[in-house]
């Protein structure tokens, strides 16, 4: 079975070509976003065109009640509790309809935006390491959460609202030119001049947004670095070096944030004030067609009041214009995450043996140099594999493209005779064991953080493994002993706690093929000792593929193979390689004879 497509397995974001496809597509919503959308922005006219019912009201009023005063003989229809009962019905019009638009706007756009944080994130969860290399991860979470909640205000307030007003405005503009059309020119001859500055004025404030934008993420960057290297600035005393650099990118925020406030805030008000001349407009030729005798006071009257209040709605929109062009900006990076290539492959997998091989596997990071080079070597079930070598020899990169973690350049590596770039990633990774020398551990108690291995394991069978990785003796001096919370990343804990955890995290997971990357380094000669037993179960019949840098660990293999500069340099047994005296026998002598090298 092969596994969907990344653009329709979460939550349908976005599905494009469907229908309400090209507001899924313009606005980075989903495919009931986008309906939902659409039934926000009518109810959003509906509301625009019922705030007009009070001028239809007193203009019903005034028409009947006025007539009569100024013709005294003319007929009066309609009783004072008619008026009364039509001013509560308009009022509950209003009310329901602004109940419906709150409801069809609001609520609908929070549901949306949970929708949209879950697919970002779910689709970083697919997403290759090689992604997470190139990318500042705080950009990510500003993407995920800053972005959002921007987009949320702006769905919520400005957009519906942008599209409601041109629709009502022309809705009532029909009206009016056909009651009068003088007047209604008088009042909207302004509308395509406003439109046009607004238009004119696009390009600058876009160009602000996109320079505002960057130095917002430069600022969050900033702070993220500076948490993440707290150590090391306070350790080499370059606190002051920071504290600077970072004044200086809060101060061209700043200096961009006020640049585009201006220039925005300057050309609304021009846009805002050319509105108010349609007033203007209205008064003047009223007031001489009134003279003129062409037009009765009253109609007169209404005019002048619904041209006092028409264009409320445009000036909420203008209020929200650079949100509203900052829109772009982020839909488009919403829509760049989504479109990420994401690695793909088979959910069948049930390979006949456990083997790892690599065949001729050329590898670089990204667009720099070539880390491996015709790599060949096979990791056989029931056997441990050693990698060792010199530092940068690409031990580590060999064992992470074992597990798919990368996509490799150029030849093949096979599980089971199976290429692994054919097999979907978390279906591969559940046949892995994996220990690193870096342990990541959560801010939740021991017993969860060895969990994880299994998620539904007994507390027994978590005990067990803990006891075989040499937990228990640590985990009985702790307060709450295996309940213990260990804080973030496990602060409280020495770095060979941390990999003990590590490690029964592994044994308890049981999966066939076992990866150890230095996996025992932070621990003492004693404990590791100790824990060998613990090892020893993990890696029984498994395909095991060991990095150690002390020659001791990787005694016992039953294959080495030496990777220098890149590529196989020696392969065979320990023996094998010992007799050889090349560059595993002189590791072993270094170590061993330590001075005398
Ligand atoms: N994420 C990465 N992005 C770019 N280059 C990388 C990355 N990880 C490793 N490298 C480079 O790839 C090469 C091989 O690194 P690797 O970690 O595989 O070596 P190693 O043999 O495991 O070294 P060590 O014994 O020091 O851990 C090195 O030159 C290293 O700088």
């Amino acid at each position: 079975m092969k596994q969907q497509n990344n653009n329709t397995a979460a939550n349908s974001f976005p599905v494009w070509g469907v229908r309400g496809g090209f507001f899924q597509k313009r606005l980075a919503l989903s495919e009931k976003g986008a309906k939902d959308f659409i039934t926000g922005t009518l109810f959003t006219t509906l509301l625009d065109i019922a705030l007009m019912l009070p001028a239809v009201f007193i203009f019903l009023f005034l028409e009947e009640y006025l007539n009569k005063v100024i013709n005294p003989s003319s007929y009066v229809l309609h009783g004072f509790w008619y008026y009364v009962l039509l001013g509560i019905g308009f009022m509950l019009i209003m009310f329901f309809i602004a109940m419906l638009q709150y409801k069809s706007t609001f609520t609908t756009i929070y549901d949306e935006s949970a929708n949209r944080r879950i697919s970002l994130a779910e689709k970083l969860r697919k997403l290759p390491l090689a992604f997470f290399g190139e990318k500042n991860l705080s950009d990510l979470t500003s993407t995920i959460m800053n972005d959002n909640t921007d987009l949320e205000h702006t769905f919520s307030h400005a957009v519906p609202q942008l599209f409601a007003s041109v629709i009502s405005i022309v809705l009532i503009a029909i009206g009016l030119f056909f009651y009068n059309w003088q007047l209604s020119l008088a009042l909207f001859w302004v509308v395509p001049f406003a439109a046009a500055i607004l238009f004119i004025s696009k390009k600058l404030i876009n160009k602000e947004n996109k320079i505002g934008y960057q130095n917002k993420r430069d600022v969050s960057e900033k702070i993220q670095e500076g948490l993440d290297t707290i150590q090391e600035i306070k350790s080499y005393n370059q606190e002051d070096t920071y504290v600077e650099e970072l004044h200086k990118t809060i101060d061209t925020y700043e200096k961009q944030l006020i640049r585009g406030e201006l220039l925005t805030g300057m050309l609304v008000n021009s846009a805002q004030s050319f509105l108010k001349l349609g007033l203007a407009g209205v008064i003047i030729v009223g007031a001489n067609m009134v003279a003129a005798g062409s037009v009765s006071l009253f109609v007169y009257f209404i005019f002048l009041m619904i041209s006092a209040s028409i264009f409320n709605p445009v000036n909420e929109v203008f209020n929200n214009l650079a949100a509203l062009l900052y829109l772009n900006v982020r839909i488009n990076r919403m829509n760049e995450m989504q479109a990420m290539p994401i690695q793909q492959g088979e959910t069948d997998f049930k390979p006949d043996n456990y083997d790892i091989e690599f065949h001729d596997v050329d590898f670089s990071y990204g667009e720099g140099k070539q880390v491996l080079q015709n790599v060949s070597f096979t990791a056989k079930q029931g056997e441990i594999t050693a990698l060792v070598g010199p530092s940068g020899g690409g031990k580590s990169t060999s064992a992470k493209l074992a597990a798919r973690f990368w996509d490799i350049g150029k030849g093949k590596i096979t599980l089971g005779k199976q290429d692994i770039s054919k097999i979907e990633p978390e279906t591969l990774l559940k046949n892995y064991s994996v220990v690193f020398q870096d342990v990541v551990l959560f801010n939740a108690s021991i017993m969860d953080n060895i969990r994880l291995g299994k998620r539904n394991a007994t507390d027994k069978e978590v005990m067990r493994v803990a006891k075989l990785a040499q937990c228990d003796e640590f985990v009985s001096k702790m307060p709450q002993g295996y309940e213990t919370v260990i804080g973030e990343n496990g602060e409280t804990l020495s770095g060979g706690e941390r990999q003990r955890i590590s490690i029964a995290r592994a044994l308890l997971k049981d999966a066939p093929i076992v990866l150890l990357d230095e996996a025992t380094a932070s621990l003492d000669v004693e404990n590791e000792t100790k824990i060998q037993a613990g090892i020893s179960e993990l890696i029984r019949d498994k395909t095991v593929l060991i990095i150690a840098h002390r020659m001791r660990t990787v005694a016992n293999a039953d294959r080495i193979v030496v990777l220098a500069n890149g590529g196989v340099a020696e392969t065979g047994s320990p023996e094998e390689l010992k007799n050889q005296k090349e560059i595993f026998s002189k590791m072993m002598e270094r170590q061993m004879h330590p001075i005398q090298n």
